[in-house]
């Protein structure tokens, strides 16, 4: 007897071991079911849900132990083959669970939820107060019973068997489907529907009408406009066989507005060199990877947008990455207003079903570009011609959970499948990526002149440490006052931008120097105005502001720090003319703050955008002329070998914002360490001396790029458990890898405590270890199997963003 036996990859990821399972395929499926279907197996005690990766005749799986398939979810597969392999790498590369990469390419809509569902099994013997749960069905949800108060009772009826629990698996979305009423295309249906209707007025009209539209699909709405009669008539007609509803599928719609059509600019000299060479890329096929190192304003978007009409004219698909979409919506609509209809946007400002939406719309070719966030570089398009990171830089790009990738080996990997080129655009290229452009991995594409031929914003240090001397205790340094006087003279706008990375609001006490702290995590809780509380960002601790210290019961306590909302109160004392518009996470907080905050802005209805890091970049708005940066060094004394980078990425992009068209721009940058070389080098803005020191420096001390580094993290509620495990940990990989590899710790992280557990972690530095990923399974295996019983948690990162 020959059986169709299918590999499941179940949605388990406690399991310690991480393989396909077999299962039997029921006959009347054989023909249906692919690789890339999602399905619902049986796996322990409950159902979960799989997806299929294999398929074949045989299984050493004895038959009496042998399960079988549940249910099918997907008539077409969810999953190409393409990703099938790409989850494969996923899971060796980053050392993930097969599951976490399959899950990953999905939008959430298609991942599982899991509901507890009370079915009644004798309703004879079920007491009264749980009677009105049922009502007249013969199933409940758990959640009904736990929101009454009713798990005892509930707990006791199962083990009288008057009820059972069973798990179910549902998707998270659905299609979205309206009514629509198809006209039939038999003209002979509609005579004999107005045979039947001689004396019915409205229905004939209708009936009459009808004739004129065989076989169309309109709205009932429409149908009912158009001919002036009421829904009842339309419902009669139809009862009479000339028409009928049907269900159709609809997309959500994620714009708010509609954009007009622009046409493809005249490039400059630059522009077109680097275009020349993407386009031979492009039509022959090659799996190369661009650095486009652009000054900020050049015009690397244009450069973008002319690239993809190529691969567009070829027949093929391009994905287009931006760090956190949402917050640039200017963007979106540079693209939109190109390729119209062709792009779907993805990111995580959108509801499930939007994304949902947008996801089938790639799947099913209806368009032909995505512009999106991170995740949007799983697209499930299947003729990729281009891929683009703008901002390659940007941290965001590396997902910190499970599967830990970086969207630019995500991209590598489907540029090698699809034989395709790669643009890495910034102004500030990862020092990594520069890197491997100078060593010719990369090729390097520079845009050196601003697309007009602007200057550069002129950049001035104020010295804060000087003002004080001078007796300005204000936040704004005199000349930043000054400039912002001008402006407003000069009916010109402005940037002010609070650097808060790392950074936040913390109440001390000015007697013992107490700083209020998280009792659950080792981290300062952070002081919110509105509500007047202090909360912890890590956990969503939350206390009122302390009137007296909690140390020595001092009242000389308050918070310090600076908070968008100071700068704005202070701003209207000074200024009280000024029309400030503030940007940061409490002003845009629902949909579509971004976009009303920038329409404003970009209406000239404001002097003053003053915001954290969602407007360092992106932004294209030609009156602004000054950009003021109110504290440069907050994200310079980070614990982490990648500060003085991302500072000087930070200050460039922020100032590129300033002079974009024909006003000259002025950029004033704040600080306390005006000696620091990222600041002092951003003073020029010219990336390749920031390059040189920087990468000596990473040199003398082995980071990267010159070594690669892996972080493992351990935590523990018990800290003698977490030191004791973390040991662990670094005894093995001493004696299993070789002795070219660093091993540094175990250490505390950096936040010693987190959520009432304490965190240890080791560093692994090396050139090449051949041995280091087998190594790293055969730990993970150990902590999967024993470990997590003890409470252990782990993770294991491969390029971790902070250290
Ligand atoms: N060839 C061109 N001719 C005229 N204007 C151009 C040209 N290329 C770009 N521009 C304009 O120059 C401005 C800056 O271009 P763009 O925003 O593409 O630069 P960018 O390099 O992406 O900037 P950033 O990295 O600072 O965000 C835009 O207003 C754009 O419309
Ligand atoms: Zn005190
Ligand atoms: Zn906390």
């Amino acid at each position: 007897m020959s059986f169709l036996i299918a590999e499941v990859i179940v949605d388990v990821s406690t399991y310690h071991v991480d393989r396909p399972f077999d299962y039997q395929v029921p006959l009347e499926w054989v023909n249906v079911i692919e690789l890339g279907c999602r399905v619902k197996v049986p796996f322990g005690p409950r159902n979960v849900l799989g997806f299929i990766v294999g398929l074949k005749k045989e299984t050493d799986v004895p038959l009496n132990k042998l399960k079988a398939i549940t249910q099918i979810l997907d008539m077409e597969p969810v999953l190409t083959e393409e990703m099938l392999l790409m989850a494969k790498w996923l899971k060796n590369n980053t050392i993930c669970y097969e599951i976490d990469a399959l899950q990953v390419m999905l939008p959430s809509a298609l991942r599982a939820k899991y509901e507890k569902i009370i079915k009644l099994q004798q309703s004879q013997s079920l007491p009264e107060e749980v009677q009105y749960i049922f009502g007249k069905r013969q199933q409940a949800n758990f959640k009904e019973f736990e929101r009454a108060g009713l798990l005892p009772l509930l707990k006791q009826l199962v083990a009288e068997s008057i009820v059972s629990i069973e798990n179910v698996v549902k998707q998270q979305g659905n299609v979205k489907e309206i009514r629509m009423v198809q006209i039939t295309e038999d003209q002979q249906l509609v005579e004999q529907a107005l045979e039947q209707s001689k004396r019915a007025v409205k229905q004939r009209l209708l009936l009459q009408w009808m004739c004129q539209h065989l076989g169309e699909i309109l709205s009932p709405q429409h149908i009912c406009e158009e001919t002036g009669v009421s829904i009842s008539v339309l419902e009669a007609v139809i009862e009479k066989g000339a028409a009928q509803f049907i269900q159709e599928e609809v997309f959500r719609d994620p714009f708010t507005k509609k954009v007009s059509r622009t046409q493809a600019l005249q490039l400059t000299e630059e522009q077109r060199g680097a275009l020349q060479a993407l386009t031979t890329a492009i039509e022959q096929q090659q799996a190369q990877t661009f650095l486009l190192h652009g000054v900020t304003g050049s015009g690397k978007t244009e450069v973008y947008l002319q690239a993809i009409q190529k691969v567009l004219d070829e027949g093929k698909e391009a994905i287009m990455l931006v760090p956190e979409i949402s917050l640039t919506p200017q963007m979106t609509e540079r693209f939109r207003s190109r390729f119209g209809e062709m792009v779907a946007v993805m990111h995580s400002g959108l509801s499930v079903g939007e994304k949902y939406d947008e996801w089938r719309k790639i799947q099913q070719g209806k368009v032909k570009v995505v512009v999106g966030a991170r995740s949007a570089i799983f697209a499930p398009f299947t003729n990729i011609g281009l891929i683009i990171l703008d901002e390659e830089h940007e941290s965001t790009y590396k997902q910190e959970d499970s599967p830990r990738y970086h969207a630019r080996d995500v991209a590598i990997w489907r540029s090698e499948f699809y034989k395709c080129p790669i643009i890495l655009g910034s102004a500030t290229p990862a020092l990594e990526s520069f890197a491997r452009a100078k060593k010719g991995v990369y090729t390097l594409l520079s845009l050196t002149q601003r697309a007009l031929h602007q200057a550069l914003p002129t950049v001035f240090i104020a010295d804060m440490r000087e003002e004080l001397r001078q007796g300005n205790r204000s936040m704004f340094s005199d000349s930043l006052a000054e400039a912002i006087r001008i402006r407003l003279e000069k009916k010109e706008q402005m940037v002010l931008f609070l650097n808060r990375r790392g950074y936040s609001s913390f109440v001390l006490c000015r007697d013992c120097g107490t700083v209020v702290q998280c009792p659950n995590c080792d981290i300062s809780l952070t002081y919110h105005r509105t509500t007047e509380k202090l909360k912890c960002h890590y956990c969503g601790y939350e206390e009122s502001v302390p009137k007296i210290c909690p140390q020595c019961q001092s009242d000389h306590i308050r918070y310090f720090g600076t908070g968008t909302q100071k700068v704005e109160e202070e701003l209207f004392k000074l200024f009280p003319e000024a029309r400030v518009l503030r940007m940061d996470v409490d002003t845009t907080k629902h949909k579509g703050a971004h976009e009303e905050i920038l329409d404003t802005f970009g209406a000239g209805h404001a002097d003053i955008l003053l915001g954290t890091q969602m407007i360092a970049k992106g932004l294209d708005f030609p009156n602004i002329t000054l950009v003021g940066v109110l504290s440069a060094d907050t994200s310079l004394h980070l614990p982490d070998y990648r500060a003085a980078e991302r500072t000087f990425q930070l200050l460039t992009q922020v100032s590129g914002r300033a002079g974009r068209h024909d006003k000259p721009g002025e950029v004033i940058i704040q600080t306390y360490t005006p000696e620091h070389y990222a600041i002092e080098l951003a003073k020029t803005q010219e990336y390749e001396p920031f390059y040189e020191r920087e990468m000596f420096l990473r040199r003398r001390s082995s980071y990267p790029p010159y070594y690669f580094v892996a972080l493992i993290q351990l935590s523990h509620e018990d800290v003698m458990m977490a030191a004791e495990y973390a040991g662990r940990v670094a005894d093995w990989l001493r004696g299993n890898l070789s002795n070219q590899v660093a091993i540094i710790g175990p250490t505390t992280a950096s936040i010693a405590r987190l959520q009432n557990r304490y965190r240890y972690q080791c560093l692994i530095k090396y050139k090449i270890e051949p041995n280091l990923i087998p190594v790293l399974q055969r730990l993970l295996a150990m902590y999967r199997a024993e470990w997590i019983k003890q409470g252990i948690l782990m993770t294991v990162d491969l390029d971790p963003s902070t250290i």
